[in-house]
């Protein structure tokens, strides 16, 4: 047995990728419990309020790793970290279990902590939080994340926009990683309350806010940007475990 115990508050799977540089792929997810952020519109607060964690299972590599195997029907794919804020936990071991069994592995984390073991991840989604989150950008800290990934992982940037300020945000995030794709995201202002589990949401604001966007990045010619929807909110709203 290897390693500390990986605080784990959801696995599910084999699902598509409903967000970023993968959208659309088959991936199996691995979601941690805990966050150092509380960002006012998180959609997955039952991975991050601590009032949810007798529902977080403190897991091994290996455990985790055969949960994974078992819903991929043993056939390698790409495992999606995500959380709450996964680079809280020691990931490490269970990327390298993973690889040896031909697993590819992809993680998103908002760039508050580098961990080492970013440079061996085959993708790294750094997704920064505006100012409608309510949480303060350390650049910094983002900076450390993206050298913690070296040459041989791929970095994305990933911005959730809600309005000018964070599209002005974006820009700047842009302006200071001009060789890093940026993912435009726009925001769900009806994300689902913990204890609801199927919440119903608005999707006709959200394609309003999906139009806007586009016509910003193109009135702008903003010719570099990619806007992208959250593909799993179009097809099962705020359902969990999709
Ligand atoms: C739930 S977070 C977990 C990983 C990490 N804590 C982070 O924020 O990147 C996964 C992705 O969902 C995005 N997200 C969270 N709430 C959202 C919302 N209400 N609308 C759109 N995207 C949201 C985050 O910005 C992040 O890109
Ligand atoms: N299908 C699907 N795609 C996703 N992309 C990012 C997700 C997340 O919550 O981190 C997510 C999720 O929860 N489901
Ligand atoms: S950083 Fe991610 S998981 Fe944490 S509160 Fe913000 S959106 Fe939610
Ligand atoms: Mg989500």
């Amino acid at each position: 047995m290897s390693g500390d115990l990986i605080r784990v508050s959801e696995i599910f799977g084999p699902t598509i990728q409903g967000e970023g540089a993968l959208i659309g792929q088959p991936t199996v997810f691995v979601r941690t419990g805990g966050c150092d952020y509380r960002c006012k519109w998180c959609d997955t607060l039952h991975a991050v309020d601590s009032a949810y964690r007798d529902q977080w299972c403190p897991m091994t590599p290996e455990a985790v790793m055969m949960q994974v195997e078992i819903l991929s029907g043993g056939q390698p794919l790409t495992v999606s970290l995500s959380g709450g804020n996964p680079a809280i936990q020691p990931l490490g071991d269970l990327i390298d279990l993973g690889h040896a069994e031909g697993y590819r592995f992809a993680l998103e984390t908002q760039g508050s902590i580098a961990r080492d073991w970013f440079s061996t991840l085959d993708v790294l989604t750094l997704s920064p939080k505006p100012p409608s989150s309510g949480m303060a950008i350390d650049w910094q800290k983002l900076a450390e994340c993206v050298e913690a990934a070296g040459p041989g992982t791929q970095v994305v940037l990933k911005v959730v926009i809600f309005d000018e300020a964070d599209y002005a945000f974006a820009r700047d995030a842009a302006a200071r990683y001009p060789d890093l794709m940026l993912y435009l995201q726009p925001g769900n202002h009806t994300p689902p309350a913990p204890e609801d589990a199927n919440g119903a949401i608005d999707m006709a604001g959200i394609m309003d806010r999906m139009r806007w966007l586009v016509d910003k990045v193109s009135s702008d010619r903003w010719y570099t940007a990619t806007v992208l929807p959250q593909l799993h909110t179009l097809i099962w709203g705020n359902l969990r475990g999709v």
